[in-house]
């Protein structure tokens, strides 16, 4: 069998914000941004490929258990595209404590550009009663652990700025860096017992 030729890493613009909070709004904006493609790495996606409901969610894997499998598996998806050499957006909603860990870890290695994606609860309740699908409350219930760790490369706050000047501002951002990538911070504090 063939190898795969060895690419460099792609790297990876992670967006987290609460539910609603406008993280796929700006992920859509900004991968127009960029002369390489980037591939937009939803967990909505991840999310899609689990059935909806019945047997398969009420038998021996509690539904709790199978999204806990599913973030993992896609943590560990999100590595893969990046080591091919895929330059990535993703969103994810930090909202239990053992996911910012896992990606710390799962991510040891890759370039990875930390945004924090930030909307205060009423805007995010107004959003949630205009989605029509969402139980109102519960996007600014997640801030609390969502934004626990207190650390990022760019920060942006979609109740004052459009999608679009979101990503041109985390795209300034990037191409301007001069300072360690939060990620490698963070690693830093969980290995020495601070985060
Ligand atoms: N900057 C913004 N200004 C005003 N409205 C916005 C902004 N960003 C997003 N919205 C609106 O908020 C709603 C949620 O946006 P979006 O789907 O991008 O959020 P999300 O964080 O990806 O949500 P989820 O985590 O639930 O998938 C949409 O109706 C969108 O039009």
């Amino acid at each position: 069998m063939s190898e795969a030729p060895i690419v460099p890493a792609g790297r990876i613009v992670l967006l987290n914000g609460a539910s609603s909070s406008g993280k796929s709004s700006i992920a859509n904006a900004l991968v127009t941004l960029f002369d390489e493609p980037h591939l937009l790495m939803s967990v909505d996606r991840f999310y899609a490929m689990l059935p909806r409901a019945g047997a398969a969610l009420s038998g021996p894997v509690s539904e709790e258990e199978a999204v806990r499998r599913t973030q993992a598996g896609f943590h560990r998806a999100v590595a893969g595209m990046a080591a091919a050499g895929n330059h990535l957006v993703i969103d994810q909603v930090l909202s239990r404590p053992w996911r910012l860990p896992d990606l710390l870890s799962v991510l040891d290695g890759f370039a990875v550009t930390f945004v924090g994606v930030h909307c205060p609860p009423d805007e995010l309740a107004r959003r949630e009663r205009a989605r029509g699908d969402r139980r109102v409350g519960q996007a600014a219930a997640q801030l609390p652990v969502v934004h626990a760790h207190g650390l990022y490369d760019v920060e942006c706050d979609t109740s004052v700025l459009t999608p679009q000047a979101c990503a041109e501002h985390i795209k300034r951002q990037m191409d301007g860096r001069t300072t360690r990538r939060a990620f490698d911070v963070l690693r830093d504090r969980v290995a020495s017992g601070e985060g």
